[in-house]
């Protein structure tokens, strides 16, 4: 097995529907054709881990009570620990290592649930969390998926039917609010460059919805700013 024990971590981010999982596979389409070994590792990974499982059951409603973002945040957190040995390996065995979804993840959606004066301290405590505690690697780059929330919307109504729900909308994705909310907090860390280095990638131009070859080409160009010795 080849490795490459410094794999490129590359995160895709941004809010429901903003179009992560097809970048993360166009990116790692686009790298493999040129002889750049890339694979993707998608978080939660509801069908994986004990605690994605308990994810999935939580957003399709099945859990009978609300979690606070704390305890929500280290769910999430456990599914990324219970995964360590799985990135380990991607990364051993790979240039380029594509999560769709990672720690920011929980920093911009837990964060979107508390008043907006705590947002920052409970980002600081998810990324010691994850990081600190759990010992996860930061990204080397983090992307935003920058999609307007009613676009996202309309994207989420076409997606395939999933592992965890058959509704139309889980329960962040229901929440417009929320999701507005989680926009900010992208935008936010993308700014102050919260865990490590961001680049945003709109996903409009002129009003029209970029393809998803184009939007894999913009992040495969800030992948190549952002070490350009390779
Ligand atoms: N640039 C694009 N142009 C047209 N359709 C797209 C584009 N990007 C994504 N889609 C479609 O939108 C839907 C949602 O995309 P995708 O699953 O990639 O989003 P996501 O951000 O991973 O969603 P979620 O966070 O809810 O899992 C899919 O049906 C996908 O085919
Ligand atoms: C990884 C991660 C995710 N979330 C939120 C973000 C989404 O609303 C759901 C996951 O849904 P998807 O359709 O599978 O993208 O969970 C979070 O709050 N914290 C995280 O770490």
């Amino acid at each position: 097995m080849p490795q490459h024990a410094s794999a490129f971590l590359l995160a895709i981010e941004g809010g429901d529907g903003a179009g992560k999982a097809t970048a993360a596979a166009g990116v790692a389409a686009q790298l493999n054709a040129a002889g750049r070994t890339a694979t993707v590792l998608s978080f939660p990974r509801y069908t994986h881990t004990l605690g994605g499982h308990v994810l999935g059951d939580y957003l399709a409603g099945r859990l009978p009570h609300t979690a606070s973002p704390r305890a929500m945040a280290t769910l999430y957190a456990l599914d990324r620990l219970e995964s360590a040995a799985v990135i380990a390996a991607a990364a051993a065995a790979h240039e380029v290592v594509v999560f769709d979804r990672y720690i920011a993840s929980n920093m911009a959606y837990q964060a979107a649930q508390v008043p907006a004066d705590d947002a920052r301290d409970l980002m600081a405590w998810i990324a010691r969390l994850e990081v600190d505690q759990f010992g996860l690697p930061v990204p080397d780059l983090s992307v935003y998926l920058d999609t307007p929330a009613d676009i996202a919307r309309t994207l989420i109504l076409q997606k395939r039917s999933r592992s965890y729900t058959d509704d139309a909308l889980d329960a962040y994705e229901a929440d417009f609010a929320l999701q507005t909310r989680v926009r900010t907090n992208y935008a936010l860390m993308a700014a102050a460059g919260l865990l490590g280095r961001w680049a945003t990638v709109p996903t409009i131009a002129a009003g029209s919805l970029r393809s998803p070859l184009e939007i894999a080409t913009m992040i495969v160009d800030r992948l190549d700013d952002a070490r350009p010795d390779r």
